[in-house]
Protein backbone atom coordinates (compact mmCIF):
# COMPACT_ATOMS: atom_id res chain seq x y z
CA UNK A 1 0.00 0.00 0.00
CA UNK A 2 1.47 3.23 -1.06
CA UNK A 3 2.21 5.64 1.42
CA UNK A 4 -0.79 8.01 2.63
CA UNK A 5 1.20 11.00 0.90
CA UNK A 6 1.81 9.49 -2.65
CA UNK A 7 -2.30 7.94 -2.65
CA UNK A 8 -3.58 11.49 -1.93
CA UNK A 9 -2.93 15.25 -3.51
CA UNK A 10 -3.52 18.24 -2.32
CA UNK A 11 -6.79 20.07 -3.95
CA UNK A 12 -6.84 23.62 -4.15
CA UNK A 13 -9.57 25.67 -4.77
CA UNK A 14 -7.25 28.30 -6.86
CA UNK A 15 -4.99 27.49 -9.74
CA UNK A 16 -2.36 29.37 -8.43
CA UNK A 17 -1.25 26.98 -5.84
CA UNK A 18 -0.31 24.18 -8.29
CA UNK A 19 2.47 26.09 -10.23
CA UNK A 20 1.20 25.22 -13.84
CA UNK A 21 2.86 26.67 -16.37
CA UNK A 22 1.01 29.56 -18.11
CA UNK A 23 -0.38 27.19 -20.78
CA UNK A 24 -1.43 24.42 -19.29
CA UNK A 25 -3.17 26.94 -16.34
CA UNK A 26 -5.51 28.18 -18.86
CA UNK A 27 -6.49 24.58 -19.62
CA UNK A 28 -6.88 23.73 -16.41
CA UNK A 29 -9.20 26.90 -16.21
CA UNK A 30 -11.37 26.34 -19.08
CA UNK A 31 -14.65 27.61 -17.71
CA UNK A 32 -17.05 25.43 -19.50
CA UNK A 33 -17.53 21.90 -20.94
CA UNK A 34 -13.71 20.45 -21.69
CA UNK A 35 -15.03 18.39 -24.41
CA UNK A 36 -15.96 21.57 -26.64
CA UNK A 37 -12.95 23.42 -25.90
CA UNK A 38 -11.12 20.16 -27.06
CA UNK A 39 -13.40 19.67 -30.42
CA UNK A 40 -12.94 23.48 -31.18
CA UNK A 41 -9.23 23.03 -31.00
CA UNK A 42 -8.75 19.99 -32.88
CA UNK A 43 -9.61 18.44 -35.93
CA UNK A 44 -11.01 15.24 -34.94
CA UNK A 45 -12.01 14.37 -31.16
CA UNK A 46 -12.62 11.14 -29.50
CA UNK A 47 -13.79 9.50 -26.31
CA UNK A 48 -11.96 6.23 -25.81
CA UNK A 49 -13.85 4.34 -23.34
CA UNK A 50 -11.71 1.83 -21.11
CA UNK A 51 -13.76 0.70 -18.51
CA UNK A 52 -16.98 1.49 -16.94
CA UNK A 53 -17.79 -0.65 -14.20
CA UNK A 54 -17.70 -0.36 -10.09
CA UNK A 55 -14.81 -0.30 -8.61
CA UNK A 56 -13.29 1.09 -5.11
CA UNK A 57 -12.70 4.78 -5.34
CA UNK A 58 -9.44 6.11 -4.52
CA UNK A 59 -8.78 8.03 -1.19
CA UNK A 60 -9.01 11.16 -2.90
CA UNK A 61 -12.42 10.97 -3.97
CA UNK A 62 -14.13 9.22 -1.30
CA UNK A 63 -14.89 12.42 1.09
CA UNK A 64 -15.71 14.55 -2.14
CA UNK A 65 -18.30 12.41 -2.64
CA UNK A 66 -19.87 12.00 0.73
CA UNK A 67 -18.16 8.55 1.08
CA UNK A 68 -16.42 8.11 4.71
CA UNK A 69 -13.93 6.23 3.55
CA UNK A 70 -12.93 4.54 -0.24
CA UNK A 71 -15.91 2.13 -0.98
CA UNK A 72 -17.32 0.32 -4.04
CA UNK A 73 -18.47 2.83 -6.83
CA UNK A 74 -19.37 3.09 -10.58
CA UNK A 75 -16.52 4.31 -12.29
CA UNK A 76 -15.95 5.54 -15.56
CA UNK A 77 -11.88 6.04 -17.07
CA UNK A 78 -11.85 7.61 -20.92
CA UNK A 79 -8.70 9.11 -22.80
CA UNK A 80 -10.22 12.20 -24.57
CA UNK A 81 -8.66 11.91 -27.62
CA UNK A 82 -7.46 14.96 -30.10
CA UNK A 83 -6.76 14.21 -33.63
CA UNK A 84 -5.90 10.32 -32.21
CA UNK A 85 -3.29 11.89 -29.65
CA UNK A 86 -4.56 11.26 -25.29
CA UNK A 87 -4.65 15.00 -24.18
CA UNK A 88 -6.52 14.23 -20.81
CA UNK A 89 -7.63 10.77 -18.70
CA UNK A 90 -10.77 11.04 -17.28
CA UNK A 91 -11.74 9.89 -14.19
CA UNK A 92 -15.69 9.76 -13.07
CA UNK A 93 -16.95 8.26 -10.09
CA UNK A 94 -20.89 7.89 -9.03
CA UNK A 95 -21.53 6.36 -5.54
CA UNK A 96 -23.24 2.94 -5.56
CA UNK A 97 -26.29 4.60 -3.92
CA UNK A 98 -27.38 7.13 -6.81
CA UNK A 99 -29.77 5.58 -8.54
CA UNK A 100 -30.82 5.43 -12.25
CA UNK A 101 -33.09 8.58 -12.25
CA UNK A 102 -30.01 10.49 -10.49
CA UNK A 103 -27.80 10.08 -13.55
CA UNK A 104 -29.90 7.81 -16.44
CA UNK A 105 -27.50 8.62 -19.28
CA UNK A 106 -24.20 7.60 -17.56
CA UNK A 107 -24.25 3.67 -17.48
CA UNK A 108 -25.38 3.90 -21.14
CA UNK A 109 -22.61 6.37 -22.51
CA UNK A 110 -20.10 4.35 -24.10
CA UNK A 111 -17.98 6.71 -26.22
CA UNK A 112 -20.09 9.67 -26.12
CA UNK A 113 -19.16 12.59 -23.82
CA UNK A 114 -19.68 12.95 -20.66
CA UNK A 115 -19.84 16.42 -20.68
CA UNK A 116 -22.33 16.91 -23.54
CA UNK A 117 -24.79 15.08 -20.89
CA UNK A 118 -24.04 17.12 -17.72
CA UNK A 119 -23.31 20.78 -19.62
CA UNK A 120 -26.73 20.21 -21.65
CA UNK A 121 -29.31 19.01 -18.49
CA UNK A 122 -30.72 21.88 -16.73
CA UNK A 123 -30.71 20.01 -13.92
CA UNK A 124 -27.50 19.55 -13.20
CA UNK A 125 -25.36 21.34 -11.12
CA UNK A 126 -21.93 22.21 -11.12
CA UNK A 127 -19.44 22.54 -8.18
CA UNK A 128 -16.23 24.64 -7.53
CA UNK A 129 -13.10 23.27 -9.75
CA UNK A 130 -10.22 22.40 -7.74
CA UNK A 131 -7.02 21.33 -9.21
CA UNK A 132 -3.82 19.78 -7.91
CA UNK A 133 -0.18 18.74 -8.90
CA UNK A 134 -0.14 14.99 -9.00
CA UNK A 135 2.97 13.78 -8.15
CA UNK A 136 4.51 9.84 -9.26
CA UNK A 137 3.03 7.61 -7.44
CA UNK A 138 -0.17 9.02 -6.89
CA UNK A 139 -2.93 6.26 -8.69
CA UNK A 140 -4.55 8.06 -10.91
CA UNK A 141 -0.83 8.99 -12.31
CA UNK A 142 -0.49 4.91 -12.18
CA UNK A 143 -3.88 4.48 -14.14
CA UNK A 144 -2.30 6.67 -16.52
CA UNK A 145 0.92 4.47 -16.75
CA UNK A 146 -1.57 1.04 -17.32
CA UNK A 147 -2.83 2.99 -20.50
CA UNK A 148 -0.12 5.02 -22.31
CA UNK A 149 2.99 3.14 -20.59
CA UNK A 150 6.16 4.14 -18.32
CA UNK A 151 6.69 7.81 -17.89
CA UNK A 152 9.90 9.18 -19.94
CA UNK A 153 11.87 8.02 -16.57
CA UNK A 154 14.81 10.32 -18.30
CA UNK A 155 13.10 13.60 -17.67
CA UNK A 156 11.32 14.12 -14.27
CA UNK A 157 9.79 16.94 -15.63
CA UNK A 158 7.16 15.01 -17.70
CA UNK A 159 6.46 12.87 -14.41
CA UNK A 160 4.49 16.02 -13.46
CA UNK A 161 0.83 16.31 -13.95
CA UNK A 162 -1.79 18.79 -13.39
CA UNK A 163 -5.41 18.11 -12.56
CA UNK A 164 -8.77 19.23 -11.92
CA UNK A 165 -12.10 18.22 -10.54
CA UNK A 166 -15.46 19.01 -10.24
CA UNK A 167 -18.54 17.71 -8.31
CA UNK A 168 -21.59 17.35 -10.27
CA UNK A 169 -25.48 16.99 -8.97
CA UNK A 170 -28.57 15.96 -10.33
CA UNK A 171 -31.66 15.57 -8.09
CA UNK A 172 -30.03 12.98 -4.99
CA UNK A 173 -27.08 11.80 -6.62
CA UNK A 174 -23.49 13.62 -6.58
CA UNK A 175 -21.00 12.29 -9.70
CA UNK A 176 -17.59 13.50 -9.46
CA UNK A 177 -14.89 14.09 -12.74
CA UNK A 178 -11.17 14.28 -12.42
CA UNK A 179 -9.37 14.93 -15.31
CA UNK A 180 -5.70 14.43 -15.78
CA UNK A 181 -3.99 16.79 -18.36
CA UNK A 182 -1.20 15.18 -20.53
CA UNK A 183 1.06 17.13 -22.13
CA UNK A 184 0.20 16.50 -25.62
CA UNK A 185 -2.91 19.00 -24.69
CA UNK A 186 -0.28 21.72 -25.29
CA UNK A 187 0.53 20.61 -28.71
CA UNK A 188 -3.33 21.85 -29.70
CA UNK A 189 -4.08 25.19 -31.51
CA UNK A 190 -3.01 27.64 -29.20
CA UNK A 191 -5.68 27.69 -26.54
CA UNK A 192 -8.24 30.99 -27.28
CA UNK A 193 -8.15 33.44 -23.91
CA UNK A 194 -11.32 33.01 -22.37
CA UNK A 195 -11.73 36.39 -23.32
CA UNK A 196 -12.25 35.68 -26.64
CA UNK A 197 -13.89 32.41 -25.96
CA UNK A 198 -16.70 34.38 -23.80
CA UNK A 199 -17.21 37.00 -26.60
CA UNK A 200 -19.32 34.50 -29.42
C1 LIG B 1 -17.05 16.93 -17.90
C2 LIG B 1 -16.76 16.76 -19.18
O1 LIG B 1 -16.76 15.51 -19.74
C3 LIG B 1 -15.55 14.99 -20.26
C4 LIG B 1 -15.89 13.64 -20.69
C5 LIG B 1 -15.60 12.55 -19.91
C6 LIG B 1 -16.19 11.19 -20.21
O2 LIG B 1 -16.82 11.03 -21.29
O3 LIG B 1 -16.04 10.30 -19.35
C7 LIG B 1 -14.70 12.67 -18.83
C8 LIG B 1 -14.08 13.86 -18.59
C9 LIG B 1 -14.51 15.12 -19.16
O4 LIG B 1 -13.44 15.91 -19.62
C10 LIG B 1 -16.45 17.91 -20.08
O5 LIG B 1 -16.44 17.73 -21.30
O6 LIG B 1 -16.21 19.02 -19.53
Amino acid sequence: MRPASLRRARWLAHPDGVGAPAAMRDWLTTPGSLTARLIAHSGHFRVQKLRQASNVCLADEAGAIGLARPQRVWEREVLLRCDDRPVVYGHTVVPMSASASDWPLFSALGERSLGTTLFHDPKVTRGELEFARLRPGHPLLARVHDVLGPFDADSPAKETYFARRCLYRRRQGVLLVTEVFLSAVLDLAAPATHMNTNTK
